[in-house]
């Protein structure tokens, strides 16, 4: 068996870097960039009002002033202001030349053609310099998942196509006689699979794109079977079969399929018998069938994985420290991934722990990371903490 970190740098060898593509900025949410993008122009491109009121070059309380046009988002005033001039102006416009603030409309009153500042503005007032938000050349760096306020931040930079990581190609293979889809009739001994979908969900938000092959039935031919349905996947993963039991057959089966395994089993719980290699042009990671063992072994491993083959920098999931809200008992010899849930208290374990309870993975928004032979610990003590909410 070897450590949680062994496994991850051996995971992180076997894997590739995904293509870079140039996709529309609508499609570009959730994508990694692969290429730097660089503005063209400042932004604003000009000195813009950030109020509705009147550009001038006096603010002074009592001046009079002669409103001699308007400027609005869109449409500049022509000409530079003269002394003793007013311009009527709204968020966005252009400042004309000759005027250094904005006084905003509730600041002066109005009578016809002229305005009285019944409150003093100093210079500046309300004016958004050329460039205050960014300038011609600034850059956005690669690699970054892109968020929505990137998106909108290209958008504002005029860049139509950035280039991204390709997604990476998951393909998902659930094995065992007793699994039928969401959604079939089960029969007396059998239940639904459920890891594959959840799995499948997690991979989707990491930027992958997935497919789930049919169910691989306990038998040597229909693994195989499955196995040759693999295709272009950067990635495969299987689910279940991994253990030492007589239908265990996803060790035996990847083996005659080419696989070059770079380790078998884990000293974490839940998740000990993943096993990982390289299958053909893919990269494979068998996960243990326990429904939280596949899940959590998804966010510990595949998770990242995906992250580093868009090119994003191969780490761990990120982990925080928070205090534990109730004592918890000694570890034993595996690192331990105990479902949580924090509050504003700190962060509480569950109660349950076995690995085939989904409604407690359900209720948990975080994992408690216990190190090996972690000694019992007090409410207060801090412990890592892994968000998976
Ligand atoms: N003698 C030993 N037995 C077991 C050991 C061991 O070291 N010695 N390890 C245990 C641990 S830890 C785990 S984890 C499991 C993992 O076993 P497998 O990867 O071989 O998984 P299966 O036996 O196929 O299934 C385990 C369990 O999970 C259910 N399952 C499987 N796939 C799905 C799915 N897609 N959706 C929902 N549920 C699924 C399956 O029905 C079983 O109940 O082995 C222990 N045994
Ligand atoms: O490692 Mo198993 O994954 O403990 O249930």
């Amino acid at each position: 068996m070897i450590s949680v970190a062994a496994a991850l740098e051996a995971l992180f060898e076997l894997t590739p870097r995904s293509a870079a593509e140039t996709v529309s900025l609508r499609e570009a949410a959730g994508r990694v960039l692969a290429q730097d993008v660089v503005a063209t122009r400042d932004q604003p491109p000009f000195p813009a009002s950030a109020m509705d009121g009147y550009a001038t070059a006096e603010g002074e309380s009592g001046t009079v002033l002669r409103v001699v046009g308007e400027a609005a988002a869109g449409h500049r005033f022509a000409r530079a202001l003269f002394a003793g001039e007013a311009v009527r102006i709204f968020t966005g416009a252009p400042v004309p030349d000759g005027a250094d603030r904005v006084v905003i409309q509730e600041d002066v009153e109005r009578d016809g053609d002229e305005i009285r500042i019944t409150e003093t503005s100093p210079p500046g007032s309300h004016i958004r310099p050329s460039g205050t938000d960014f300038l011609a050349g600034a850059r956005l760096t690669a690699p970054r998942r892109l968020s929505p306020s990137d998106i909108a931040l290209l958008a504002s930079m005029n860049v139509a196509a950035p280039v991204v990581a390709r997604k990476p190609r998951v393909a998902i293979i659930a094995t065992g006689d007793e699994l039928v889809s969401p959604g079939e009739m089960p029969g007396t001994d059998q239940i639904i699979a459920s890891n594959t979908y959840g799995l499948a969900a997690l991979f989707e938000a990491e930027g992958a794109e997935v497919r789930l092959l049919p169910i691989a039935r306990d038998t040597r031919a229909a693994l195989g079977a499955v196995l040759d349905l693999v295709g272009d996947a950067d990635l495969v993963i299987t689910v279940g079969g991994a253990s030492v039991g007589d239908h265990d057959l996803v060790a035996a089966v990847s083996g005659e399929a080419g696989l070059e395994r770079a380790f078998y089993k884990v000293a974490m719980r839940p998740g000990k018998p993943l096993m990982a290699g390289r299958l053909g042009a893919a990269m494979m990671i068998g996960l243990p069938g326990n429904p939280v063992s596949a899940m959590v072994c998804g966010h510990v491993f595949v998770a990242p994985v995906l992250r580093a083959m868009q090119g994003l920098p191969a780490a761990p999931a990120p982990r925080i420290t928070l205090p534990i809200s109730e004592a918890i008992e000694a570890n034993g010899p595996r690192e331990h991934y105990m479902r949580a849930k924090i509050s504003a208290d700190g962060v509480r374990v569950l109660e349950r722990q076995d690995s085939s309870l989904l409604s407690v993975l359900s209720q948990a928004d975080a994992l408690v990371i216990r190190p090996p032979h972690d000694p019992a610990r007090n409410a207060g003590s801090e412990v890592d903490v892994l968000h998976i909410g």
